[in-house]
């Protein structure tokens, strides 16, 4: 932020100020010793936030078997953290609202940042990330930075008159040297709100990100996609809709390991923030994400559509981008199972062409269950991650290492003969055996169960769904026989082509 800027912000007297709730939560939160009767003490004096927090806890997200009727019932249900969050939310979201003296609309400035929120939230859980509830926050105030900008300059603010959202970022550096973003990330910082809500607001016009290379942040990704994605709902510009639900179709498929299915679930989720929010966002938001897939098909279909070849060049950048990406597990880095699939039909044609062997290994983490239940979901991330970088060291140039899905992983090893194989597969279990993975205050120890297949020209399986049988069949036995074990599929008491033929 420039030094003009900077110095007309501090000067003016009408900035948005933090609500009292607000305030009182945020100075809570930075105390030592504090508990959730602290925070429903100050909740319940606000009963309009009360009733948010209690309509909170009974989103299907939260809800427990029975409804919560009470605000205490309410806070337990969600935790500290989400009631602190879900709580500045709805303060925050309501300041914004009433502010009225401006040149701006904030009427649609506030139904964005609701929409954009609902989004944002949608997309942290459907990525499994650890608090969907900070993505909810920073998506509703990302937007306080327009407030600040048109109080404290508004002359130079009111000409900027600019239809997206987008454009009016790009004006908004020309005129300032920075846009919104930075301005409502120093607000957030003078208010004290988490720092991992002020850089997330930082951060929500990193559009450079949208398709989520490797090293992006996938909280900034939510925040950035979903405000775009709630300005083509807004705008019912089926277009940008369009390229936007396929850019998050793509992450959350690639993510889920199945073919994602985003769209109803946006639509519930927009849904859900207007009845929280007592808001009218989008008329039909599944018709218009329905009618935005149709658009899009029609667009990469028929070369002859009236669109701009910009728009076409710019999808066709984002395709190829999402292919690329497309090949990679997000959580783990290691290949996906469609790529694996791909490059293990390539390496067998290879092999029979060359009559030189090729070994598949199968690797399932051993009681992966006991380690989610006793260590939480998001150390069970940690320890596939760990495991992912383990396997692609120990495999180095010799293979490819591949997520097969859940805790399963597979290791193509082209020109590896059964017992080089085996060799690696004995040291993967002894690597994975003695190592720890740290996950917040855990130290967590795993091991794996191993089997293997190799194709080779005396070998009788026929195509790579026989490998990945024998493969597989290995690993099971290996499970059977106690764990913690390399197994190969020709030791197996019943050879697995046998049991592949009579299947
Ligand atoms: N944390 C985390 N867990 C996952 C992921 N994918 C699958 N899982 C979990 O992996 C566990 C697999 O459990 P099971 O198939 O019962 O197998 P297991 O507990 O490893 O037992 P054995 O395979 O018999 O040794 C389930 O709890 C899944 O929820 C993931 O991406 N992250």
């Amino acid at each position: 932020m420039n030094s003009d800027l900077h110095g007309a912000l501090a000067a003016c007297k009408t900035l948005p100020t933090l609500p009292t709730v607000a305030a009182q939560i945020i100075e809570l939160s930075s105390q030592e010793d504090y508990g959730l009767s602290d925070i429903i003490d100050i909740v319940r004096n606000d009963i309009t936030i009360a009733t948010k927090l209690i309509a909170s806890a009974n989103t299907p997200q939260y809800y427990r078997g029975e409804p919560a009727v009470e605000i205490s019932q309410a806070v337990s249900r969600l935790g500290f953290k989400s009631t602190m969050m879900i709580a500045l939310s709805f303060s925050l979201s309501v300041k914004a609202n009433s502010e009225e003296q401006s040149e701006i609309d904030l009427l649609s400035l506030w139904r964005r940042s609701v929409a954009s929120g609902a989004i944002a939230r949608l997309l942290a859980r459907e990525l499994g990330l650890k608090d969907p509830e900070a993505c909810f926050l920073a998506a509703l105030v990302q937007d306080i930075g327009v407030l600040a900008l048109s109080q404290a300059a508004p002359q130079t603010y009111s000409t900027l008159s600019e239809t997206s959202h987008e454009a009016l970022c790009a004006a908004e550096k020309a005129a300032f040297e920075c846009d919104h973003s930075a301005v409502g990330a120093w607000i957030l910082e003078q208010w004290k709100l988490p720092s991992e809500i002020t850089e997330l607001v930082a951060s929500s016009h990193d559009f450079a990100t949208l398709t989520l290379e490797a090293g992006s942040r996938k909280d900034q990704w939510c925040i950035a996609i979903s405000g775009l994605l709630a300005d083509a709902m807004l705008a019912g510009d089926q277009f940008q809709a369009a390229r936007m639900v396929w850019l998050i179709d793509g992450v959350c498929g690639e993510n889920n390991g199945t073919e994602s299915n985003i769209v109803p679930l946006i639509a519930d989720a927009v849904r859900e923030a207007e009845a929280l929010f007592e808001a009218q966002l989008v008329q039909e938001p599944i018709a218009l994400l329905e009618a935005s897939k149709e658009k899009l098909f029609e667009v990469m279909t028929d070369a002859s559509r009236d669109v701009s070849d910009d728009k076409v060049t710019q999808l066709e950048k984002r395709v190829s981008m999402l292919e690329r990406q497309g090949q990679r597990d997000s959580l783990t880095g290691a290949i996906n199972r469609g790529h694996f699939h791909a490059e293990l039909d390539r390496l067998f044609i290879d092999s029979t062409n060359t009559h030189r062997p090729l070994s598949l290994m199968f690797i399932d983490a051993d009681h992966f269950k006991q380690v989610n239940d006793t260590y939480g979901h998001l150390a069970g991330d940690e320890v596939l991650k760990w495991l992912a970088s383990a396997f692609t060291e120990l495999v180095g140039e010799k293979g490819l290492v591949g997520r097969y899905g859940g805790e399963e992983f597979v290791v193509i090893l082209p020109n590896a003969a059964e017992k080089d194989a085996m060799l690696l597969g004995q040291d993967v279990c002894d690597y994975v055996r003695d190592g720890t993975v740290t996950a917040g205050d855990a130290n967590i120890q795993v091991t794996v169960s191993i089997g293997i297949a190799t194709f080779d020209p005396d070998s009788k399986l026929r195509g790579t769904r026989d490998l990945i049988f024998a493969a597989d069949q290995a690993m099971y036995f290996a499970k059977q026989s106690g764990r913690d074990l390399c197994i190969v599929a020709s030791a197996l008491p019943t050879p697995p082509q046998a049991v592949a033929a009579a299947g």
